[in-house]
Formats: C-alpha cells, sequence, structure tokens
C-alpha cells in the first residue's frame, strides 16, 4: 500500500516541555486515521508538522512523497487543512471566502469550481450570506468544502465536528467516507467515541507519546482488559471505593459503571463484596470492553505514570 504520511521520531519542544515525543505514524492511501487523546496531548502540533506548518525539533520522514522538513510547500498545495477554529472570513459573503481560497491556490477554472462547490453544498442561493451568519453545522460544511477546493490527496483535519450537533456531524462523517473511498486520505483528530468508531485506524496520544495505534478490534484486543458493567444503587459509593483500587479502571456510562482490569482475577477479586447477597440492588455482568473503555484505561495509565 502506498503511504500517504510516513513519519518516524517526530518531537516538537518548547522550552523544557516535549510536547510530541518520537511519534511514528504511517497512514495509507484512502483510508480515514482517527487521532484521538486529551486535551493538550499534542495532537494540534502532530498535525501542524505533518502539514508542514510547524518543523519538528527531531525526527524525519514525509508526507505525500514530500520530506517535511525541507519541501512543507509541496504538502501544503497537496494537503488541505481545517483548522480547530472556523478558518474562514466571518464578513465576507459565502462565495467571497470560497472565490479568495481558490485565488490563494492558485485553482484553474477559480469561477467554475467555486460555482461547482456552491451547487454541491446547496448554497449557491445563499452565496451572499455572510458566512458569519451560518449555522455551526454549515460552517462547517462550508470550512470542509474550502478544503477541498485545491483537490487535495490528504485531508488533515482538526476536531472538525467540535460543537457541531449529532445528524450534521453524522453527515459530515459520511462525506468523509465517500471522499476516503474515491482515494483521499484522511487524518482526524476528534473526542468523539462516535467518530472513532468510523475510523479504518485510530492513534491515541497522550503527553506527546503515541500509546496505541491499529483498528478498533485491534486495540482493544491489545489492551487485554476484563470489563464489568454495574448497575442499579449504591453506585456513587461503589465507584469511590473501586476507584482507589490501582488495578482497576472505573469509569461512569451513563447510569452504569464500567470496570475494567487486565485480569479476571484481580477484577473477580475487587468486586466480590459487591456481589455477596445484602448488598442491596445492585447488579454486575460482564460485557465486552469497548474502545471508549481501552481509550479511557489509557488515559488512566498515561495520568498515573506522569502523576
Ligand atoms: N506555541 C506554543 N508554545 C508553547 N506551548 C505550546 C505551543 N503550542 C502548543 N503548546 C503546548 O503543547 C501541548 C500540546 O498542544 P496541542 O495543541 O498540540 O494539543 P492537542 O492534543 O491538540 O489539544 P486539544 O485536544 O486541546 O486541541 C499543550 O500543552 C500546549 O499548551
Amino acid at each position: 500500500m502506498e503511504a500517504i504520511i510516513d513519519v518516524r521520531g517526530l518531537t516538537k519542544r518548547y522550552g523544557e516541555r516535549t510536547v510530541v515525543d518520537h511519534v511514528d505514524m504511517r497512514a495509507e492511501r484512502g483510508r480515514i486515521y482517527g487521532f484521538l487523546g486529551p486535551n493538550g496531548s499534542g495532537k494540534t502540533t502532530t498535525i501542524r508538522m505533518l502539514c508542514g506548518l510547524l518543523t519538528p525539533d527531531d525526527g524525519s520522514g514525509t508526507c505525500l512523497g514530500y520530506d517535511i522538513r525541507t519541501e512543507s510547500r509541496e504538502i501544503k498545495r497537496r494537503a488541505g487543512y481545517m483548522t480547530q477554529r472556523f478558518g474562514l472570513y466571518e464578513d465576507l459573503s459565502i462565495e467571497e471566502n470560497l472565490s479568495f481560497i481558490a485565488r490563494v491556490y492558485e485553482v484553474p477554472q477559480r469561477e467554475r469550481k467555486v460555482r461547482a462547490t456552491l451547487e454541491q453544498l446547496g448554497l449557491d442561493k445563499r452565496r451572499t450570506q455572510l458566512a458569519g451568519a451560518l449555522s455551526g453545522g454549515w460552517k462547517q460544511r462550508l470550512a470542509l468544502a474550502a478544503c477541498l477546493l485545491h483537490d487535495p490527496q490528504l485531508l488533515l483535519l482538526d476536531e472538525p465536528t467540535a460543537g457541531v450537533d449529532p445528524k450534521a456531524r453524522r453527515e459530515f462523517w459520511d462525506r468523509l467516507h465517500e471522499l476516503a473511498a474515491a482515494g483521499l486520505t484522511v487524518l482526524v483528530s476528534t473526542h468523539y467515541m462516535d467518530e472513532a468508531e468510523r475510523c479504518h485506524q485510530l492513534a491515541y496520544i497522550s503527553y506527546g507519546r503515541l500509546l496505541a495505534q491499529g483498528t478498533a478490534e485491534e486495540l482493544i484486543a491489545h489492551a487485554g482488559l476484563v470489563t464489568c458493567e454495574l448497575s442499579g444503587s449504591g453506585l456513587d459509593a461503589a465507584a469511590k471505593a473501586l476507584r482507589a483500587n490501582p488495578a482497576l479502571n472505573v469509569a461512569a456510562f451513563g447510569a452504569t459503571l464500567h470496570v475494567n482490569a487486565k485480569s479476571e482475577g484481580e477484577l473477580d477479586a475487587a468486586l466480590a463484596p459487591y456481589r455477596k447477597a445484602g448488598t442491596g440492588g445492585m447488579r454486575i455482568v460482564a460485557v465486552d470492553t469497548s474502545l471508549e473503555d481501552v481509550f479511557i484505561a489509557l488515559m488512566q495509565a498515561s495520568e498515573d505514570r506522569q502523576g
């Protein structure tokens, strides 16, 4: 398979702090890569190094076949980057924004391309409306269309759906899958589990270090966790007591509690007091470990190491 992103040892330091720490990443054509990790873990910094906006302090590699250190100009021309904040001009109209971006990228047959994009978006009747007046979902659709004007081969999307409603998020992801099926490679950072589940491959970063990489199934298998779901009464007290046990990961999932450990023995021992008769109406059932369980466990382990 052709590598669209192929980097090793990517590192960025700010003063004494290493915010991206020897990250290796490989992405193949036509795949959607999900980039997950807590706030401040280094996702944006990694994305910016990949598209040539930041120079790494260490590490090397290629993006779209171009050297990330010396050929950033070539990468920028062929990659689309959607930043965390709305990157278009709120006081320009929808059409003016698209025309401006098409001009910056020297898009051939600019006017035709802008018209086609407006039609495709269903915004041709609203072309003169100010971009700032659009709803969150529409702004995000416009921003994506703007990133695609110069026909990039790689899309780098930094939390593109933050603050967007579930329907618009689903439609956005349907569009990403259409684009990937047509050969575009997508690297997308997200905090949403439903979005992580729609990626072909995932990478999890914490404190600048890549802790896990693979498909959702591989990440779950590799974590090797045994999970139980607790429901019913007494959950708050149980959560408090179980959290004190360093062998366990404990997280609230709606009205239930997920508790997992590396081994069945550890989990059974920890839950034994709650299984005893007389502990009230608590129900304990073994469940499959979910992707969210795995990410919570990774975050917990990484915080324990740091702390
Ligand atoms: N220019 C800078 N100078 C100093 N520190 C920086 C700079 N840019 C980023 N950082 C720090 O680097 C760390 C990683 O930031 P980054 O924005 O890459 O994280 P992130 O994973 O994208 O976070 P989020 O999910 O909140 O967007 C953070 O602690 C941030 O404060």
